[in-house]
Formats: C-alpha cells, sequence, structure tokens
C-alpha cells in the first residue's frame, strides 16, 4: 500500500481521535499454512464507518472478530479508545463492543423486549431503566414498542429481525459496533432501506463502526473509509470510497472496484464541490435542467439527460442560481480510462 493512502486520515476527521487499533496484528488458524490474517495494522477513527471489503477468504470477518477478541491473535496487540485490551477480559470486551451479524442471532426463545435487553441486563441495570432503554431503542431502529416489544422473533421478518440485532447491539450505547455482512441475507429493497435507516441512526449517534461486506456498492454507501484487503487481510488501499474509484492503488483494486468505477464515482460527488461555470440564462426555446449543489453529479447528469440539456444551472441551499455544470465538467471528473 502506498505511504500517502496509509497515512492519510480524512479530511473531515482530521482531529478524531483513534477508537480502534490493530498493531501488527496476526492470526494463523491450527493447521493453516497462510495465516489468516498477516500482520495487519489498521486504525480506525472515532466515530467513523471503515468497511473491510476484499475477495472471498481474505479474512474479513477474522479480522472483525481479532477486535472482539471472538478470535484470539497469535500476534500483535489490539487497542480500544487507547487501551490496550489484548489481555482484557473477552466478555467485559465484548460489552463494550457492540456486534450484529448477518444471521441476526436473536434467541427464539425470548421475546424482542428480553433480547435488546440481554446485555443492559447483565450489566445490572434495573427493570425500569432496561425497559425504557429498550423502547427508545425499538423505536430508534423503527419498529413500533407497543406492537413488537412482546413478540418473538419468529414472528417478525428478516428485515424487522435485523433492525432487532441493531438495536440489541446498541443496547448498553458501546462506543464501537461490529458488523459482519449485517444486511447480507435481505432481499435488495429491504436491504436499501435498512442501509438509509442505518446511515440515519449513525448520523445521530455517531458510533465507531467497522463493517465488513462483499459488496462493493454497500462498502461505497456505507463507509467513510474502505479498507481494501487482499490474501491474508493484506491493507492494498485504505481510503475514502471517491478516492479508491478515483485511484485504486494497484490493479488488484482496480479490478475489484470493475469498469462500473467512473459510473459509480458520479454517485459519491456532490455537484457543488467541482468547479462551476457562470450560470447563464438559457436563450429561449433551450432546454433547461437545474439540480442542486449537495445532489450528485449522477443526478445532474440525469437531470440533463431528461431535459435534453447539455448544461444544469445549480443552486445554492436558498434556492438561488450558483453557477451551472456542464456536461464536458462531468466527464473530466470521472477517473483516467488509463486508470
Ligand atoms: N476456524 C477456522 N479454522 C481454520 N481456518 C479458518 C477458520 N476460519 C477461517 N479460516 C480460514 O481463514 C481464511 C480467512 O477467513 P475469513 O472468514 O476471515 O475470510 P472472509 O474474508 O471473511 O471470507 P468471506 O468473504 O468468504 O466470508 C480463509 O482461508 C478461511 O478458510
Amino acid at each position: 500500500m502506498t505511504e500517502s493512502a496509509a497515512t492519510r486520515p480524512p479530511e473531515t476527521a482530521a482531529a478524531q481521535r483513534e477508537m480502534i487499533r490493530l498493531e501488527g496484528v496476526s492470526k494463523r488458524y491450527p493447521g493453516q499454512d497462510a495465516p489468516a490474517v498477516d500482520d495487519l495494522t489498521l486504525s480506525v477513527l472515532d466515530g467513523e464507518i471503515v468497511v473491510l471489503l476484499g475477495p472471498s477468504g481474505c479474512g474479513k470477518t477474522t479480522t472483525l472478530r481479532l477486535i472482539n477478541r471472538l478470535i484470539e491473535p497469535t500476534a500483535g496487540r489490539i487497542l480500544l479508545g487507547g487501551e490496550d485490551v489484548t489481555r482484557a477480559d473477552p466478555d467485559e470486551l465484548r460489552r463494550r463492543i457492540g456486534y450484529v451479524i448477518q444471521q441476526v442471532g436473536l434467541f427464539p426463545h425470548m421475546t424482542i423486549a428480553a433480547n435488546v435487553g440481554l446485555i443492559p441486563r447483565t450489566l445490572g441495570w434495573d427493570k425500569k431503566r432496561v425497559r425504557a432503554r429498550v423502547d427508545e431503542l425499538l423505536d430508534m431502529v423503527g419498529l413500533d414498542p407497543g406492537t413488537y416489544r412482546g413478540r418473538y422473533p419468529k414472528e417478525l421478518s428478516g428485515g424487522q429481525q435485523q433492525r432487532v440485532g441493531v438495536a440489541r447491539a446498541l443496547a448498553a450505547d458501546p462506543p464501537a459496533m461490529l458488523m459482519d455482512e449485517p444486511f447480507g441475507a435481505i432481499d435488495p429493497i429491504t436491504r436499501e432501506r435498512l442501509q438509509d435507516a442505518f446511515l440515519e441512526i449513525q448520523a445521530r449517534i455517531g458510533k465507531t463502526i467497522v463493517l465488513v461486506t462483499h459488496d462493493l456498492t454497500e462498502a461505497l454507501k456505507l463507509g467513510d473509509r474502505i479498507a481494501m484487503f487482499g490474501e491474508g487481510a493484506k491493507l492494498v488501499q485504505y481510503d475514502t470510497p471517491a478516492a479508491i474509484l478515483a485511484e485504486p492503488a494497484d490493479a488488484f483494486v482496480a479490478e475489484f472496484v470493475g469498469s462500473g468505477a467512473a459510473m459509480r464515482r458520479l454517485r459519491l460527488v456532490e455537484v457543488g464541490s467541482i468547479e462551476l461555470g457562470p450560470a447563464g440564462t438559457p436563450a429561449a426555446g433551450t432546454p433547461a435542467a437545474t439540480v442542486r449543489a449537495d445532489q450528485s453529479l449522477y443526478e445532474a447528469l440525469d437531470a440533463m439527460l431528461r431535459a435534453g440539456a447539455e448544461t444544469a444551472t445549480v443552486l445554492d441551499g436558498d434556492g438561488r442560481p450558483a453557477g451551472a455544470v456542464s456536461w464536458s465538467a462531468i466527464v473530466r471528473q470521472t477517473p483516467d480510462p488509463g486508470q
């Protein structure tokens, strides 16, 4: 991995402190020749979503489980909020880190309320406090407490169970949360809705999240930064989604992000972030398109195609023209064809 990508924190997070740090961490499973994770150093800042992305078997799940010590490292150190937890009591550690998995893992014989309140009860919270917290969390994930509190997991849809899984992981208000393919087993439409709901919740609660997926679209949508893994959890590139699409570190990453990289990038770049041309007044009879500065280049292109226009007027937050974006300006934003 290149030096700049290794050391460059996301601009918006420059002042944030490190919440999770893996330092020279390795995991070799008994009887395996190659380590599943080989000398990985990875730092996750307070409040960011880091997505672990890479081919099947590259060590994503192993890395995630090393963080909460569901898997013990063969070598290296793990720090949480600056504290070395490599030898901390694993049960105590897991109460400080929420964990969400694809199969949800709700206890079938326990009500939704009992499932969500599990860790607070273990921590010795009194009944009233547990109940208030359960209702607050069910509300937050969009499930009416009155309707769902007393139900059993099998009486909920897959998407609803996943929401309960997220509520349970957040129950004791842990600073960090690990999510392994949390939206993996869900149909595409529900999946998008859950992703949107998840981002809305995260905007309010600002947890530090490490999320494993093998779905590039999901990684680009959810990640503040993406850690691109090769075999043995080798960190090939660690950067923002837009930067990875624009400048894949090597041929491996370029191939992984695939032929749709240019189109995908258009969805990530806001119109207001590129240099705009002067806002002209279209001549009478000329087709006109408008976009807001906070919309994506993809949406600008869509508006232009629908209006049959070659430029779009860009409106600022007050709805006043701030400039214009043209077809050619958008083309200039896409990665070099050679990359
Ligand atoms: N308990 C285990 N014992 C032995 N080898 C294991 C064990 N768990 C995982 N491995 C091996 O370690 C490597 C990494 O596995 P891991 O599950 O971390 O990969 P992954 O990137 O999450 O894969 P996927 O995307 O397919 O879920 C693989 O080669 C896998 O076969």
